[in-house]
C-alpha cells in the first residue's frame, strides 16, 4: 500500500500547489521526532520548537496537546495504527500518523479538518506520503481496551502502580492521562500580579497555587520579578519534610537546577547544593538570582564520599527513574525498562550512606525520589536502616498532598496533577 500512495501523492503534487496546514501540526510532529527517537525530552524539545516557531498561543496550545496527549496515548494509537501499517513505517509518517490519531480520536477537531490538515502537513512539509496519511487517517479507529491499551503503559509498570496504589490505581491510570496543570509557588504580589494579568489563581496543597495562565508563564511579571517558581506541591513537599530550616545550613545533594535549592532559601536556609553536573549549577545560580536569593554551589559525584562538615538539615533527591512523573513525562512510560529500575537503585543504594554520613549528631535527613516504584524508594531505605541503626524513620506531618504509607516513608499520590514521589524522614540519634 505505502509504494502506491507515494505515487499518488507524487502525481497529486505535481497538479496542485499544497495546501495550508496549520504550523502547530508540524512544530509538533517534529517535536514527536525527537522524542520518539529517543534523542530528548519532550519539555525541552517542545520548548526550543515553540521559541523558534513563534506561534500565536493558541497554536502553541494546540501543538502542546498534540505532542503530550500522542505520548500519553501511544500504546493505543500504535495499537489502532497497526492493522493498517505493513512492513516499516518511516519514522516521520510513524510521527504524522501518530499525532493525526491522537487528534482524530482525542481532541474535537472535526474528524474532516483532522485529515485534510494531516494530508496537506504530510505533502506540504515532505513528512510522509500523503495518500497513506489520508487512508490512514480516514480509517482509523479506537482500539478495545485491552491490558496495555487500558493503562496506556507496560503491565509491569501498571502492575507496580498496583501494587503501591491498590484501588486508587484506577483513577491514577485514568488521571495520568489528561493534561498537567501548572503549579506555581508564588508570594502574595505573584499572585495578584498574575490575577491582574487574567489568570486564575486556586489555592492548592503545601501552599500553592494552581495556576491557569492568561498568557506564557516567562511573559508574566510575576514570574519576571521572581514571585513566582514552579514546582509541583509533591516536590515541595520533600522540602518540607526538613521541618522548618530558617536560619539553618542545608545540604541540598543532587540539587539539580536547584528548584528545591530555591524553595529552601526562600524558607530562609543556608543552602549548599551539590550535583555532579556544573552546568546544572549555571541554571540554578540564573533561577536563583531571578528570586532574589543564593546559595552555595559544589560539583561532586555522590557516589563516592564528599568532603563537607556535617550539617543538621540534609536532603538527599537523588536521581530516579521519574516513573512517579508520567502525566508531566509521559515519554518516560515508553522508555522505562525494569534494567533501568535496577540501574537507579544501585546509584541511590550508594548515595543514601553518604548523604547520611553528612548528618550531624541528632540531625534530619530526607530521603526523595520522584519514582514510585519500591525498588527506588521504600526498598533502598529499608537496606540503609538496616545497616545504620543510628538512623530512624519519622513520620512526616508537613506533607500535604495525599499520599500512602510505604515501608520507612510514605507515596504521594499522583493524582490531581500531583506527581508520584516517594519520601522518608530519617532522623540521626544523639550520641552518647
Ligand atoms: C531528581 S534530580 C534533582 C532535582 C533537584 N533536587 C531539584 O529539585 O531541582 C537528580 C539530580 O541528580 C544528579 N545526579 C545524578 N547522578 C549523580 C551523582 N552520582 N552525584 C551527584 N549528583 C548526581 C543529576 O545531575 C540531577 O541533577
Amino acid at each position: 500500500m505505502l509504494a502506491r500512495m507515494t505515487e499518488f501523492s507524487r502525481s497529486s503534487r505535481a497538479q496542485h500547489p499544497p495546501d495550508p496546514f496549520n504550523p502547530a501540526r508540524e512544530v509538533a510532529v517534529r517535536v514527536l521526532l525527537r522524542v520518539l527517537a529517543g534523542d530528548t525530552f519532550a519539555a525541552p524539545a517542545l520548548d526550543s520548537a515553540l521559541n523558534s516557531a513563534r506561534l500565536p498561543g493558541r497554536d502553541s496550545g494546540l501543538a502542546t496537546h498534540i505532542v503530550y496527549g500522542t505520548l500519553r496515548h501511544l500504546p493505543s494509537l500504535e495499537a489502532a495504527l497497526a492493522p493498517m501499517l505493513s512492513g516499516d513505517t518511516h519514522p516521520k509518517t510513524r510521527a504524522v500518523l501518530l499525532a493525526g490519531a491522537f487528534e482524530k480520536l482525542h481532541l474535537d477537531t472535526p474528524p474532516h479538518a483532522v485529515v485534510s490538515e494531516y494530508v496537506n502537513l504530510a505533502r506540504g512539509a515532505r513528512l510522509a506520503p500523503s495518500g497513506l496519511v489520508n487512508a490512514v487517517l480516514r480509517r482509523i479507529e479506537a482500539v478495545a481496551p485491552g491490558e496495555l491499551t487500558h493503562t496506556e503503559m507496560a503491565p509491569w509498570l501498571a502492575d507496580a502502580y498496583r501494587a503501591a496504589y491498590g484501588e486508587q490505581a484506577a483513577s491514577i491510570f485514568a488521571d495520568l492521562l489528561t493534561p498537567q496543570p501548572l503549579w506555581l509557588s508564588l508570594s502574595e504580589r505573584g499572585a495578584q500580579a498574575l490575577e491582574a494579568e487574567g489568570s486564575a489563581v486556586t489555592p492548592g496543597p503545601q501552599g500553592m497555587d494552581r495556576v491557569e495562565l492568561s498568557r506564557p508563564l516567562r511573559e508574566t511579571e510575576a514570574f519576571g520579578q521572581g514571585w513566582a517558581q514552579p514546582i509541583n506541591p509533591a516536590s515541595l513537599a520533600c522540602v518540607d519534610a526538613l521541618g522548618d530550616v530558617n536560619g539553618v545550613p542545608v545540604l541540598d545533594l543532587a540539587g539539580g537546577a536547584g528548584i528545591k535549592a530555591a524553595m529552601l532559601a526562600a524558607r530562609g536556609a543556608s543552602v549548599t547544593s551539590v550535583d555532579v553536573l556544573a552546568r546544572k549549577h549555571d541554571s540554578a545560580r540564573a533561577n536563583l538570582k531571578r528570586l532574589g536569593l543564593r546559595a552555595d554551589f559544589v560539583t561532586h559525584d555522590l557516589s563516592a564520599p564528599v568532603d563537607l562538615p556535617p550539617v543538621s538539615h540534609v536532603l538527599l533527591d537523588a536521581p530516579c527513574t521519574g516513573s512517579g512523573t508520567l502525566r508531566s513525562h509521559p515519554e518516560i512510560k515508553l522508555r522505562l525498562t525494569p534494567q533501568a529500575v535496577t540501574a537507579a537503585a544501585q546509584l541511590q543504594a550508594q548515595m543514601l550512606p553518604h548523604a547520611a554520613a553528612l548528618v550531624q549528631p541528632g540531625g534530619t535527613l530526607v530521603y526523595s525520589v520522584c519514582s514510585v516504584l519500591p525498588q527506588e524508594g521504600a526498598e533502598v531505605v529499608a537496606r540503609f536502616l538496616d545497616g545504620h541503626p543510628e538512623f530512624t524513620p519519622e513520620s512526616i506531618p508537613e506533607v500535604e498532598v495525599p499520599h500512602v504509607p510505604a515501608g520507612p516513608g510514605l507515596l504521594t499520590v499522583p493524582v490531581d496533577g500531583i506527581d508520584g514521589f516517594f519520601i522518608a524522614r530519617l532522623r540521626r540519634r544523639q550520641e552518647g
